[in-house]
């Protein structure tokens, strides 16, 4: 069995319960009666569709710290669906591990029956995918008990994970911020900092290195210093990683990286990346606009796998509309950094404007 998103040593940076009420549509908490894991599935929004997020696996101090995470990726889902044009709404589940414990294979299979359950009993309001902790192959034992999960495993008929079109997509984003700062999608000779090197950083380094691109790449597993020599990339400690001086700056690891510490120390010109959730709070996209850093916002960035996850998933829809709509997400980056410079706004602000129009169209 895979894990696509090894589960690194700290959780993506967990915001407190909110104060305000949620808005969300539905939350279902429950304690998954084979796993004894307190499992929480949060519908924030069907306007436009059946909500679609992924189901993290993930070990948080305290079940508040996954209700918390549910809530806010749920509604980030919202925004990220509705960004990307698809006839989605955003939810999320996650299964949460307590603090000290390990999920051994059996434990983590009956977890995934026990989600699929919860799933089911939502009705068709929710379907899950993979995310962080968990794989196609999980997704093959969800569906055991539900209808409403997509990227199960090829061989099972399913469509697999989405980390090659979530690449495609932050590429295309990657190309479209090129040009918004220095009017040319040419990454030949332009230097590239990649902080991350799984899944998705991975293949960003490829194929930003196949284009000629400079690379200096980083991450916290030091096993990845052999992409860096195959690709002929300096390597950078990570801690070290956002402040050299370069074109672009490409968060790939876990959330939060964006701190105002950080984005003062930044000497890029523009940051744009596949990790959800960059910034550490809401303030820094301003603190990014007065630097003059083009931050591309993540949740249109990494749209790309979710676009996969639900067209691949949809009878009749193509491999050249797929790849169409993927290399759309480049599009849209760039509508929504011209958006935030002719209206002074911050790029946060320009992409939740794209995305709660087309919500509010739908209402
Ligand atoms: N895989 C997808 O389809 C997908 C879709 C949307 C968003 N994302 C987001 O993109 C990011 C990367 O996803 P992935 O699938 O490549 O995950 P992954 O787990 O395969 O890779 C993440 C890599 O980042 C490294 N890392 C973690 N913290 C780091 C740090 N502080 N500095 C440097 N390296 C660090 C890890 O060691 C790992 O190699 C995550 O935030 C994920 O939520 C992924």
């Amino acid at each position: 069995m895979t894990i696509t998103h090894a589960p690194a040593p700290a959780p993506e940076a967990h915001a407190a319960l909110p104060l305000d009420a949620p808005d969300h549509e539905r939350v279902l908490i429950t304690r998954g009666p084979r796993s004894g894991l307190t499992i929480i599935v949060a519908v924030h929004s069907t306007a436009l569709g059946q909500a679609l997020g992924g189901a993290r696996v993930w070990q948080y101090p305290h079940w508040t710290d996954a209700l918390a995470d549910a809530l806010r990726l749920s509604q980030a889902m919202t925004l990220k669906n509705a960004a990307a044009g698809l006839a989605r709404g955003g939810g999320k589940s996650v299964v949460c591990i307590p603090a000290g414990e390990t999920l051994d294979e059996a434990r983590r299979h009956d977890a995934m029956l026990d989600l699929g359950d919860a799933v089911e009993s939502l009705g068709g309001a929710y379907m899950t995918a993979e995310d962080v902790g968990t794989s196609a192959e999980l997704m093959a034992v969800v569906h055991e008990r539900t209808e409403h999960v997509c990227g199960l495993p090829a061989e099972q008929g399913g469509v697999g994970e989405p980390a090659d079109a979530t690449a495609a997509g932050v590429h295309a984003g990657i190309l479209a911020t090129l040009e918004h700062v220095t009017g040319s999608r040419d990454v030949a000779g332009r230097h590239f900092v990649i902080a991350g090197l799984g899944q998705v950083g991975g293949r960003l380094a490829r194929a930003l290195a196949a284009g000629g691109a400079r690379l200096t790449v980083t991450d916290v597993f030091e096993g990845k210093r052999a992409l860096a020599d195959e690709l002929g990339a300096t390597w950078v400690d990570a801690a070290d990683a956002h402040r050299v001086e370069a074109d672009v700056f490409v968060p790939c690891g876990l959330g939060g990286v964006l701190t105002p510490e950080v984005v003062r120390e930044l000497r890029v010109r523009a940051v744009v990346g596949a990790a959800n959730n960059q910034l550490a709070s809401r303030e820094v996209a301003e603190l990014l606009r007065e630097r003059g850093i083009a931050w591309a916002p993540d949740f249109v960035v990494n749209a790309g796998g979710v676009v996969y996850l639900d067209l691949a998933s949809t009878p009749g829809i193509g491999q050249d509309e797929l790849d169409a709509r993927i290399a759309g997400i480049g599009d849209t980056v760039g509508a929504v950094l011209r958006e935030a410079d002719a209206t002074g706004s911050t790029t946060l602000e320009a992409a939740e404007r794209l995305a709660t129009a087309r919500l509010d169209a739908a209402r």
